[in-house]
């Protein structure tokens, strides 16, 4: 089979241009991936072109899109073997590549497959390629089965990232690789300040979804246990829904009874928070102990580092404002003590300004805004800022950096851990990116260490599957630092590898969640 196209070869794209969403579902499709390989982001995508669309294609848009990313360097490879010269042309490549998927992932029928691709490289103008197109769709039809033996039998990630994998997770790599090739399933968050877990699990059954309650257990392994989460005992409840709904399916969704949150993902505020409760009981054994800090002493200063668009700050809140008795009382001996904490102080921060607006919005929804706060006079205080955590002072210009009673660091990352999620990933991040993330990370870990109190916490959080952000990031601030500890999960911990510091989820089960990075540090005295 020969190239038959004239058309000078360019396998670099021209600079992004608006998308342009018209033509058929195949041609709209096929401009989205270019659009991607021209930059821009699935997120940003993804909705221009369903909300082009009518009801009935906007399934099977998706479905292509996604898995066309999802599958996009297994397919490229098999691509290059089904020619007899190299194809260059980016827009034939990608379009070749969409017609591959139908025929061996979406089972869509032969004829309707390359007929409909073929005709959306006549609308793209891709005139000149059609009959190489047309020739490589039909090779495929003829035996599907093969072909998608040999496009599964590796991985579907570009080489430099699956060799760090491969030096990363040697063990789990196989699986690795064939997890990040599948769709993630959808988690709900309950909110329990408005609903308990099992009344939302009913009220979905009359909805008719489907959903399974997943529980994770602790493992923290605190200094004080008397008041917190003991290490076997349930850290988080979530609900995986059987299939993927749209969130207006769900019950009370505007109402803010739940959100969409991966399952491990919603380890970040319980871990966080049972760190919390575990250093005021301590405090409360011993009332005199005050540092040198610039608060009242029955107030606490929280901090989400990196906020935006606000998941686990809005899951920290809802825990806050549905324990507050446990944290404003913090028992002893099973006996309940007058208050210790009069108000709770917490500061977001961001440094994107459209992120920051996503917090108010999604805020607002689970009525845990500020002023939502303000009108159920909690005493909690919430301030947003946008802001560089690189630079940023919490203490703005008093004496003492030393501000924080916890800190959650959900850090800037590569995003490897949420490839399932949004596929486009392996296709945007370069080698460069991880090296350059890193620093970054460490940037804002140096500058945010010397606000936390002595006795504090610091939870820091990816979702990242390399070892570069995760436990060596650790262990380089480990080295750096003689006043830190870093806090330890036993065997009933149920989420998660074991690192040397903190633990690593990684998405190789269809069931579970993403690949988040999870690192609990307490300040100790220097
Ligand atoms: C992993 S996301 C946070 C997700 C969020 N915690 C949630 O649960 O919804 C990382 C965030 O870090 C922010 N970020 C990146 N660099 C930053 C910096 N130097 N200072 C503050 N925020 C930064 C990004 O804008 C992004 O919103």
């Amino acid at each position: 089979m020969r190239q038959t196209s004239t058309a000078p070869r360019n396998n670099k794209l021209k600079p992004s241009s608006n998308l342009i969403m018209n033509g058929s579902v195949r041609v709209r499709v096929i401009r989205t991936l270019l659009a991607i390989q021209n930059g821009k982001s699935l997120a940003s995508v993804l909705d221009p072109l369903l909300n082009s669309m009518h009801d009935g294609d906007r399934g099977f848009a998706h479905a292509l899109l996604l898995t066309t990313l999802r599958q996009w360097y297994a397919l490229s490879r098999l691509l290059d073997t089904l020619a007899d010269n190299p194809i260059d042309e980016v827009e034939v490549r990608t379009t070749i590549q969409v017609g591959l998927v139908q025929l061996l992932y979406l089972e869509v029928a032969d004829h309707a497959a390359i007929h409909e691709t073929v005709e959306a490289a006549k609308e793209i103008e891709f005139a000149h390629a059609t009959g190489l197109i047309n020739a490589i769709l039909r090779k495929v039809a003829k035996n599907p089965s093969k072909f998608r033996k040999k496009c599964d039998k590796k991985h579907s990630l570009p080489n430099w990232l699956a060799y760090q994998l491969k030096q990363d997770w040697s063990e789990e790599y196989d699986d690795l690789m064939q997890g990040l090739r599948q769709p993630a399933p959808m988690f709900l968050r309950v909110n329990t300040a408005v609903t308990s877990i099992e009344d939302y699990q009913q009220a979905l059954v009359e909805f008719e979804v489907e959903a399974d309650l997943v529980e994770l257990t602790s493992g923290l392994q605190l200094e004080n246990s008397s008041d917190t989460a003991t290490s076997n005992s349930i850290l988080t409840k979530g609900l995986r829904l059987h299939q993927s709904t749209a969130v207006n399916a769900l019950p009370q969704f505007a109402e803010g009874a739940a959100s969409v949150q991966d399952m491990h993902a919603q380890l970040a505020a319980p871990l966080i928070h049972s760190a919390l409760l575990n250093k005021l009981s301590i405090k409360n054994d011993d009332a005199d102990v005050d540092t040198d800090t610039n608060t009242n002493n029955n107030e606490i200063r929280i901090l989400d580092a990196c906020a935006a668009p606000g998941g686990k700050l809005a899951h920290w809140l809802e825990l806050i404002s549905s324990n507050e008795s446990s944290l404003f009382h913090v028992k002893q001996d099973n006996a309940e003590t007058s208050p210790v904490i009069s108000k709770v102080k917490i500061t977001a921060i961001d440094n994107e300004a459209p992120r920051i607006e996503r917090i108010h919005t999604n805020l607002q929804r689970l009525n845990l805004s500020q002023h939502d706060l303000q009108q159920a006079e909690k005493n909690i205080e919430l301030n947003i800022v946008c802001a560089d955590a690189t630079t940023w002072q919490g203490a703005g210009k008093k004496k003492s950096k030393l501000v924080f009673d916890a800190i959650l660091l959900d850090s800037p990352c590569t995003a490897t851990g949420v490839i399932r999620r949004h596929p486009d990933i392996s296709l945007l991040r370069t080698e460069e990116d991880v090296e350059q993330t890193a620093l970054l990370q460490a940037d804002i870990l140096h500058n945010l260490w010397p606000q936390l109190k002595v006795g504090g916490y610091l939870l820091y959080v990816t979702c990242s599957i390399l070892k570069q952000e995760n436990v060596e990031q650790m262990q380089d601030f480990m080295t750096y630092y003689n006043n830190v500890v870093a806090v330890e999960f036993s065997d009933d911990c149920s989420w998660g590898i074991e690192q040397a510091i903190g633990r690593q989820c990684l998405p190789i089960d269809s069931e579970s969640g993403d690949g988040f990075y999870y690192a609990l540090l307490q300040k100790t005295a220097e």
